[in-house]
This record gives structure tokens, sequence and C-alpha cells, in this order.
């Protein structure tokens, strides 16, 4: 088996990462990431993912695949893109991010109130080989939270071509459609080329 390290300390990626990869890459073990968090300090999702790659192939010695995501609302030029994790101010604050959202987007008229969702994905190998994909999931912003799954902005994003949010819609369909499936799709090609090298 070849190991890769998930170089994520977000535990909903994580199960997110082990239902889409199922039997897609034979020979791959994904392995979770306990190391240092390295400051997110890059302004694209492309560098926030790569420095994540590199701080966990550093310190484990591994292969390892880190994701950046985030929400892009369009009628605010694609915030909170990058800063979506604390977007209220506090990392991780689900509620207060997607709140303060709704209030932002209050006075928004429908079809204006368009967004996505993008993730973006960096394989780095020990040697230093980088490979980065992105993912985008379209959609807008619901006039009020709904749904228990997922987590993050699911309560308020509802995909195209669906009327639930991404938290009513449950997992099986977000994972056959996300951001998050449709970058790891991106990257199967250069999981399957670290497995074939052995
Ligand atoms: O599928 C998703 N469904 C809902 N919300 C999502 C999703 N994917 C990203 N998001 C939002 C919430 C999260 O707070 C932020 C990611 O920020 P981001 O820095 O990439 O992740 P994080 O800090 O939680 O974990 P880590 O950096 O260790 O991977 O974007
Ligand atoms: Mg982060």
């Amino acid at each position: 088996m070849v190991r890769v390290v998930l170089a994520t300390h977000n535990r909903h990626k994580a199960l997110e990462f082990q239902q889409i990869l199922g039997d897609a890459v034979p020979g791959l073990e994904i392995v979770g990431y306990d190391g240092p968090e390295p400051v997110e300090d890059g302004v694209t999702f492309a560098e926030n993912a790569l420095i994540k790659a590199r701080a966990a192939a550093a310190h484990t010695g591994l292969p390892a695949l880190a994701d950046d995501s985030g929400i892009c609302v369009d009628a605010m030029g694609g915030a909170p893109g990058i800063f979506s994790a604390r977007w209220a101010g506090r990392h991780g604050d689900a509620q207060a991010n997607l709140s303060l959202l709704l209030d932002q987007l209050a006075d928004l008229p429908d079809g204006t109130r368009g967004a996505h969702f993008t993730a973006t994905l960096a394989l780095v190998t020990p040697a230093g080989a980088t490979t980065v994909v992105e993912g985008v999931w379209p959609g807008r912003i619901a006039r009020e939270a709904a749904g228990s799954h997922g987590h993050g902005y699911d309560p308020i994003f509802v995909p195209e071509g669906h009327d639930a949010t991404a938290a009513e819609l449950g997992p099986e369909v977000k994972n056959a459609e996300s951001h998050r499936s449709r970058a790891f799709a991106a990257i199967v090609p250069a999981l399957k080329e670290l497995v074939a090298a052995g």
C-alpha cells in the first residue's frame, strides 16, 4: 500500500475524503495528520493548500494531500473565499460564519445570490513534486439556514439543480456532486501515478 497523509485538521473534510475515496485508487491508504498546523498566509486557495501539504510532507516524510476550500459569493467579488473559516472572526465557528453571511446578504433579491464552493487540492511528494487541482460547486445562498447534514456553510448553500440546501441533501448527494468530489476526481490520476511508482 502507498500511504498518503491527508493534511487537514478538519474532521468533516477527512470524513468526506474517506467517503469520496472509496476504492477510487486501489493500493492507496489515506492516513490522518496530527502534526503542526501551518499558518495559512497565502492569498489564494492554491497557495494555502500547498502550504498545508508541504508542511505535512516535511513533518511525516510521506506524500501529502491538502485541501483549501471556501464559499465564494458573486455579489461579494468572491468573498469570503480564503477567509471562509474565520469570516465572523473566530476560526471554525460555522454558525457565526453563516449567520454573518446571511445578514450581509439579507437585502439581496432572488437572482442575485449566486455563489459557489471551491475546493483546491494540493498533492506534494517528499521529493517536492506538486500537483494542484480545483473543483467548483455552483449554486446560490439561501435566505435562511436549513438541514442538519454536512458542515460549515452547507445549511445556507443551495446547489445548482436543487431546491434544498447541501445540509438537507445529505452526504450521498453532496459527495457525488460537491467541489471536493470534483477536485478529488481531478487528482486521481496523480494519486494513481504515485501508487504505480510504489
Ligand atoms: O464542503 C463544505 N461545506 C461547507 N462549508 C465548507 C465546505 N468546504 C469548505 N467550507 C468552508 C467552511 C470552512 O471553515 C472553510 C474551509 O476552510 P479551510 O481553511 O480550507 O479548512 P479548515 O481550516 O477548516 O481545515 P484545514 O485548513 O485544516 O483543512 O470553508
Ligand atoms: Mg484552514
